[in-house]
């Protein structure tokens, strides 16, 4: 019998670490190994657990993935995969980026890829509703594109959810109007933009569940189409998605960010009015879910070949609509 693949998270007791972490625990398919928890930050130790598994799954800040990547590498051929849900490798062309509907090759470079990068969780959605429209000659790679997005505060990581429980941050808050906000770079990349986009995120008072939301003019795309015939371009791009879904944005012109929580789904709405020739492209789903550590286990039942459930075991939605 072949052998159960091993798996370390570096990072475990942290907010993506823990997801990750509940998304295998009933996964037969995989060995989880761990650290003490008072050696967990120990070179020496890492080193070690890295020498011992098939795959270590980076749940750390930037500069401690770009660490672990380094003790990785220094163990040559008997390096495992690395699979990082940090910024840090996002866009180096020696390491495949995560989205697996990006392309229909990408499954296949990321089962064949030694070293993978989650991608972000804003990015994930902005990604998905530009890149067909520019892949079909629509919108033109210049095109001024302005990403809005709100997450909850788990995206921010322990700091932010411990400051939101404190009740010592703000109920809602726009940031990132430096510009420069990190998943800039990855976002213009992969939906394969030529001029910088403006992404204006926020944060507000619950935990998880995200929202992007990119407004179109449409007189002003490369050739005249209606928010239907968007719609119709999406929802055949990602026919027969498993994860990724296009759905008819009914309804009174609302949508709110949680009702995918727990799950590993994305969903896809084209709001509009022909008449006026405006649209606003929506992607929901859950920044801890599609956004992190669903996206996480998805990459690694392609890495190792293993099924897996990239969702909670028991998701738990938290509104119908
Ligand atoms: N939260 C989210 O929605 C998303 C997060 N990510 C990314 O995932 C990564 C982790 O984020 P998140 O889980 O939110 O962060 P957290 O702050 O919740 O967790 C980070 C974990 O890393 C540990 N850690 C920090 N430095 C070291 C080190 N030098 N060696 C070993 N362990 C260390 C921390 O331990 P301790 O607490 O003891 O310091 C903590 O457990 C980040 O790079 C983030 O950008 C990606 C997508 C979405
Ligand atoms: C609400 C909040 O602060 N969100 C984080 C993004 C989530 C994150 O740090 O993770 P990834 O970059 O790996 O997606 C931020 O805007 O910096």
């Amino acid at each position: 019998m072949a052998k159960t693949p091993t798996v370390f998270i570096d990072g475990e007791a942290g907010t993506t670490g823990l997801q990750i972490r509940e998304r295998l625990a009933a996964n037969p398919h995989v060995a989880l190994r761990s650290i003490a928890p008072d050696r967990r930050k120990d070179a020496g130790a890492r080193r070690e657990m890295m020498e011992e598994v098939d795959l270590v799954i980076l749940c750390l800040p930037d500069d401690a993935a770009k660490e672990s990547a380094a003790l990785a590498a220094s163990l040559g051929a008997k390096a495992p995969k690395l699979l990082d849900a940090s910024t840090a490798h996002r866009v180096d062309p020696t390491w495949a980026y995560g989205l697996a509907e990006l392309t229909p090759d990408q499954p296949a470079a990321i089962a064949a890829a030694q070293n993978v990068s989650n991608p972000g969780c804003y990015p994930t959605g902005a990604i998905l509703m530009l890149r067909p429209l520019v892949e079909a000659g629509i919108m033109a790679a210049d095109h001024p594109i302005t990403v809005n997005a709100v997450s909850g505060y788990t995206g921010g990581g322990k700091s932010m959810v411990a400051a939101y429980e404190a009740r010592t941050a703000p109920d809602f808050e726009m940031y990132g109007l430096g510009l420069h906000h990190k998943h800039l770079p990855e976002l213009q990349k992969y939906s394969l933009l030529s001029r910088r986009p403006i992404f204006v995120p926020a944060v507000a008072d619950y935990a998880q569940g995200m929202l992007d939301a990119i407004p179109l003019h449409l007189d002003m795309l490369e050739k005249r189409v209606t928010p239907a015939e968007i719609e119709a371009l999406l929802a055949a791009r990602y026919a027969g998605s498993e994860y990724v879904r296009v759905v008819p944005a009914e309804g009174n012109g609302k949508i709110e960010p949680q009702a995918l929580n727990g799950t590993n789904g994305l969903e896809i709405r084209v709001f509009g009015d022909a008449a006026l020739g405006q649209a606003v492209l929506v992607a929901r789903f859950d920044n801890l879910g599609k956004g992190a550590s669903g996206a996480a286990v998805q990459n690694l039942g392609l890495m190792l070949g293993i099924p897996v459930n990239a969702s909670l075991p028991v998701a738990t939605p938290h509104a119908a609509e």
